[in-house]
């Protein structure tokens, strides 16, 4: 134990010290008893006690508590300010030493008061202290005649930000109206204008018989405020649509299209990107804002029908193009693992860079889709909902779609590796004939080619492929039998398959597995191998890692908005350790998942 130096001050002392500085009921006060206490026991050297003496009486710690008490004080005081008018108080000041002597002193003062960031602080005590936050209105002209009754006076100041509302002109009348009005921007913020209102001034100028880039022009040009003249929309429309969600299914860049009634009002977005829709009352442009990006004001958006008749003129305008499917799973017997000759039920050797160099695989991986792919006139928008996975329910399948080589098979085998009580593969089924050393249900469910087939008709199977003349493939029931044990199921998949997997049953969470650049997959995958079905243990050439590149680009491009996350494999350890905390998200954090997944119960 530590002896105390019986030099040091004696009890008594501190006491007296924590007193004159103690609130009553402070922490201080507190330790002032302690201390007496101590005191008591200081004299009789009891074991401890001379240690808890010299730390309750170090000047650190009173110090410490000290300010604690301080702190505490400060935050029950409500804080008034000493004037509300600091400014004035500092000319006053400023005067009065204009009449004193010239000391060294009263020049560094004056000096100080007149100093431009000084006075922006004076000025910015006293707005705070006077609350005074409003921008201040011009006053209404005193000379509005009596038969303007159904007219309305906007005064709206600008504070460096957009009217937030559109104007056209009416085709019959040619009146100036307000188009639309922009949730959460200034002139809806105001309550005054509204769209169907019919402008008559601005700014004191007529605008009859100008048009809408004439009155725009005069909009630009004023600096802080702007005066409307408006005779108001007899009934203005009421909002009554509910807010609605929506996964962006495709991009939209509203510089790229001259159909927009305003450029400036567009929202782009890519897809993928999550958007809130407030408005849906025209039938072409609806309002929305992307939740990434909520306290903005809303932007123009074409609506569904709108988009989809672009996209369709868009695909009818591009020359005939064969649509590439990336399909190209092929199955290997088995897989071996490091080392261990163990057999891991759902993993497949790979096929697809040695089968780029045949013939073969140029004709069967430019075939056209007969239809799995997402179709690039699909729906533009796909409403979504928050989906907060309960603890009873099961979870959610977790899909790794990547470019062949990327490290998808490595990322799902690290991850059964490091918990395989807690991640499993689906076990595959196929038709070819059982070995003697195979069981049903381990390796393989082994099926018959008609019942094979028939999973296939009835969409049964998430994907498959043929091999050596037999049928491989994944059954949505192989994955389920996984998830009622209360697992998580690791898969990977095509990106053509994916939209098979996207049922409410399974909702699968789909993480796309990037390549890094090419460098730094140089350097990594020295030593990394291909297994294919030719040369087993082939290592990454250039070729192999630029065509990686190159297919990760397209996946990317056309199917871009199924994914939940994006992983980019270039350390191994850091990708694993990603993949490991956002499969934990998915299952146990509220995430975006499409509406018709959720029943109207479910939804939070
Ligand atoms: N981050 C990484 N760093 C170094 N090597 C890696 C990394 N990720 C994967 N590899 C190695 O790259 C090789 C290919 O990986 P993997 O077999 O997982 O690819 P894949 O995406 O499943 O492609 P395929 O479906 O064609 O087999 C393996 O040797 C693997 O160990």
């Amino acid at each position: 134990m530590i002896q105390s130096d019986k030099g040091a001050d004696p009890p008594d002392k501190d006491m007296k010290l924590s007193m004159t500085t103690n609130p009553e009921n402070g922490l201080s006060q507190i330790l002032r008893l302690v201390l007496q206490e101590l005191s008591l026991f200081y004299s009789r050297d009891v074991n401890g006690v001379c240690l808890l003496y010299d730390l309750l009486h170090s000047p650190w710690l009173r110090a410490l508590l000290k300010v604690y008490d301080c702190l505490q004080e400060f935050k029950e005081k409500k804080l008034v300010p000493a004037t509300p008018h600091a400014q004035v108080l500092s000319c006053e000041v400023m005067e009065l030493l204009r009449e004193t002597s010239n000391s060294p002193e009263i020049q560094e003062l004056r000096q100080t008061l007149q100093a431009p960031h000084f006075k922006a602080l004076l000025s910015a005590h006293d707005t705070v202290a006077q609350k005074d936050f409003e921008p201040l209105l011009p006053p209404l002209p005193d000379n509005i005649p009596e038969s303007e009754e159904a007219m309305r006076i906007v005064c709206l100041v600008k504070n460096h930000q957009p009217l937030g509302a559109t104007i056209k002109r009416h085709e019959m009348t040619g009146d100036i109206l307000v188009a639309r009005v922009i949730h959460g921007g200034l002139a809806e913020r105001s309550g005054l204008l509204y769209a169907g209102d019919k402008l008559v001034e601005v700014n004191g100028v007529s605008v009859e018989g100008l048009d809408p880039e004439q009155v725009i022009h005069i909009l630009a040009m004023s600096r802080d405020t702007i005066m409307f003249k408006v005779v108001p929309v007899s009934d203005h429309p009421v909002n009554s649509q509910k807010t609605v969600y929506v996964r962006a299914m495709t991009e939209y860049w509203p510089q790229e299209d001259p159909a927009i009634p305003c450029m400036d009002a567009g929202l782009p977005f890519q897809k993928g990107d999550i958007l809130q829709i407030v408005d849906q009352n025209d039938a072409l442009w609806w309002q929305a804002r992307k939740i990434s990006d909520l306290a903005t004001c809303a932007g123009l958006i074409p609506s569904k029908q709108l988009l989809k008749r672009k996209q369709r003129e868009f695909w009818w305008s591009k020359p005939y193009q064969p649509h590439i499917c990336f399909k190209s799973t092929m199955y290997k017997e088995e897989f071996v693992g490091y080392g261990q000759k163990v057999f891991i039920a759902g993993f497949r050797r790979s096929m697809r860079l040695c089968r780029r160099k045949s013939y073969l695989s140029r004709r069967r991986a430019s075939v056209c889709c007969a239809g799995g792919c997402y179709s690039a006139v699909g729906a533009p928008y796909e409403e979504v909902v928050r989906y907060q996975r309960r603890p009873s329910d099961k979870h959610r399948l977790i899909v790794l779609v990547g470019p062949s080589g990327v490290g998808v098979n490595e990322l799902r085998r690290q991850l059964i590796k490091f918990n395989p009580s807690h991640f499993q593969s689906a076990v595959p089924h196929t038709t070819r004939s059982k070995k003697s050393y195979e069981m049903d249900g381990c390796e393989y469910h082994f099926v018959s080619k008609e019942t094979f087939e028939s999973l296939i008709y009835s969409h049964r199977m998430l994907e498959h492929g043929e091999y050596k003349g037999h049928l491989y493939g994944t059954s949505v029931d192989a994955v389920q039998a996984v998830l009622d044990e209360g697992k998580i199921c690791v898969m990977d998949l095509e990106p053509q398959d994916i939209q098979v997997a996207r049922t409410h049953e399974l909702k699968p969470y789909v993480i796309f597995i990037k390549p890094s650049n090419m460098s730094y997959m140089k350097q990594s995958r020295k030593n990394a191998k291909i297994i294919t079905d030719y040369f087993v243990d082939m290592k990454f050439k250039d070729e192999d890692l630029q065509e990686m590149e190159e297919l990760a680009q397209k996946i990317e491009t056309q199917f871009g908005q199924f994914f939940d996350h994006v992983i980019v494999n270039d350390n191994l350890q850091d990708a694993c350790a990603q993949l490991l905390s956002v499969i934990q998200k998915a299952q146990e954090e509220p995430q975006w998942v499409p509406a018709t997944w959720i029943s109207s119960g479910t939804e939070s």
